[in-house]
């Protein structure tokens, strides 16, 4: 976009003829596109974004209609049929929606469509946004399971530090594994005034792409018709980020990078233990809970939390740091490390018993992974503590034996931190 909010008319052009060009080669192409916002500016004769929510949700709602005209009308010199899809974030935390969008998506393709996906500015806010497109692209990517992801900007690729103001600056070619490279890069090389990106949400991107299997460029919007060349040696100058070997699918990648969590789970050493120890998504019988907290509902997201015992002063900050760490990396939506246990936890002996009110709060605990709640949180209380048997009786009904399913850890028991971490989790609440 140029100052004037005018979608650049020349570089739409040549995405949509490459787009057209990688049809025809019998590639499945879907188009993330933003400028809902800069469209809406320039059609309302505004001349900056406005501050408020409500303003740039407003501008958006009347941009979009006008950007996707406009890309319709240049796929339509193509007779290339287009559609729109408009996502939050918040619909991907719906097993039901984000399914339901993954089936569209393979009709779509099907069809032989393109996809033009842009958030849904207009109903979301900060709870449930993806914010920038770069993050947008890289979910749907990984919801499609797509081979490849161009992140088209206004460099070339990666850079050692910003090629506008150092000669000596590099272009990064190849990266296999972003968090080990990114003190050794310049995030300070793309974006615009009008959107929200740059090279560190492209960082991200990546991250979450290439941990779903998909291998993701980035590569200068300049050029469009150069991801035609794929990863091949004749490719321009781009940077790729390698697929990760074995790439996390479905719903497990739903729940690390896309699922905003509705409450807490508090699970006690034993179950911390087990789930941390295997390698596909945990589950969560309700012998290893402590308690719940945030009114989530069954199907939500939850993080899985251990309870921190009040240590020594060093020990805490030794944890406030780890917790913090960790709160860093599920904000910026990047991948939790290995995923965790096929198995439940092992609690064959509990017995029914008397539970004290559970009155945690977040600053009682440390969140060391993330699942998917089979009940809702105040059931989950109810169950705290009991043998699965006991669940029937309790509830009145049992749906699953498992509490918690899908859980990924992402401070194991024994990493790093655990030596502290696990001596000071505790059974009792
Ligand atoms: N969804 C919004 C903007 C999102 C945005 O700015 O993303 P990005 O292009 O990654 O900086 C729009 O269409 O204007």
């Amino acid at each position: 976009m140029k100052r004037t909010h005018q979608p650049l008319l020349s570089t739409l052009s040549s995405v949509v003829e490459t787009v057209v060009k990688l049809r025809s080669m019998g590639h499945k192409v879907v188009l993330v596109s933003s400028g809902a916002i800069g469209v809406g500016l320039q059609r309302m004769n505004m001349p900056s974004r406005p501050k408020g929510l409500s303003g740039k949700q407003a501008l958006a709602a009347i941009g979009q209609g006008r950007l996707i005209a406009l890309w319709d009308n240049l796929f339509g010199q193509f007779e290339q049929p287009i559609a729109q899809v408009l996502l939050t974030r918040g619909d991907i935390s719906d097993r039901t929606r984000y399914l339901n969008a993954v089936n569209t998506f393979k009709e779509l393709l099907s069809l032989g469509v393109v996809p033009i996906v842009n958030e849904n500015d207009t109903v979301s806010v900060s709870e449930i946004k993806f914010g920038d497109n770069d993050t947008l692209s890289a979910i749907t990517a990984s919801m499609i399971s797509a081979d490849y992801l161009f992140l088209l900007t206004d460099v070339d690729g990666l850079y050692t530090a910003n090629p506008r103001k150092d000669p000596d600056a590099r272009l990064v070619e190849t990266v296999d594994n972003v968090s080990a490279i990114r003190n050794q890069v310049s995030t300070a090389t793309a974006g615009s005034s009008l959107g929200t990106g740059g090279m560190e949400t492209k960082l991200i991107a990546a991250e979450i792409a290439t941990a779903a299997g998909v291998t993701t460029s980035i590569c200068s919007s300049r050029h469009p018709e150069n991801t035609a060349h794929g990863q091949r040696r004749s490719a321009p100058r781009h940077t790729c980020f390698t697929a990760a070997a074995n790439p996390v699918r479905d719903l497990k990648s739903w729940v690390s990078h896309t699922l905003h969590p509705a409450g807490s789970v508090v699970i006690d050493a034993g179950a911390y233990r087990v789930l941390s120890k295997r390698t596909s998504g945990g589950r969560l019988l309700p012998a290893g809970v402590l308690g719940a907290f945030g009114d989530f509902s069954s199907g939500q997201a939850v993080r899985i939390c251990v309870k921190i015992e009040k240590a020594s002063e060093e020990e805490e900050e030794f944890q406030r740091n780890a917790y913090n760490q960790h709160r860093q990396v599920a904000k910026s939506s990047l991948p939790l490390s290995e995923p965790a246990s096929g198995a439940d936890t092992p609690r064959e002996t509990e017995e029914e018993e008397e539970h004290p009110p559970f009155e945690l709060t977040e600053d009682d605990v440390v969140e060391v992974g993330r699942g998917l709640a089979n009940y809702n949180f105040s059931q989950i209380n109810r169950l705290k503590g009991l043998n699965s048997s006991h669940m029937p009786r309790v509830l009145g009904y049992a749906d699953s034996e498992y509490v918690v399913e899908s859980i990924t850890i992402a401070l194991p028991a024994d990493s790093a931190f655990s030596p502290s971490l696990s001596r000071q989790v505790s059974r009792s609440p």
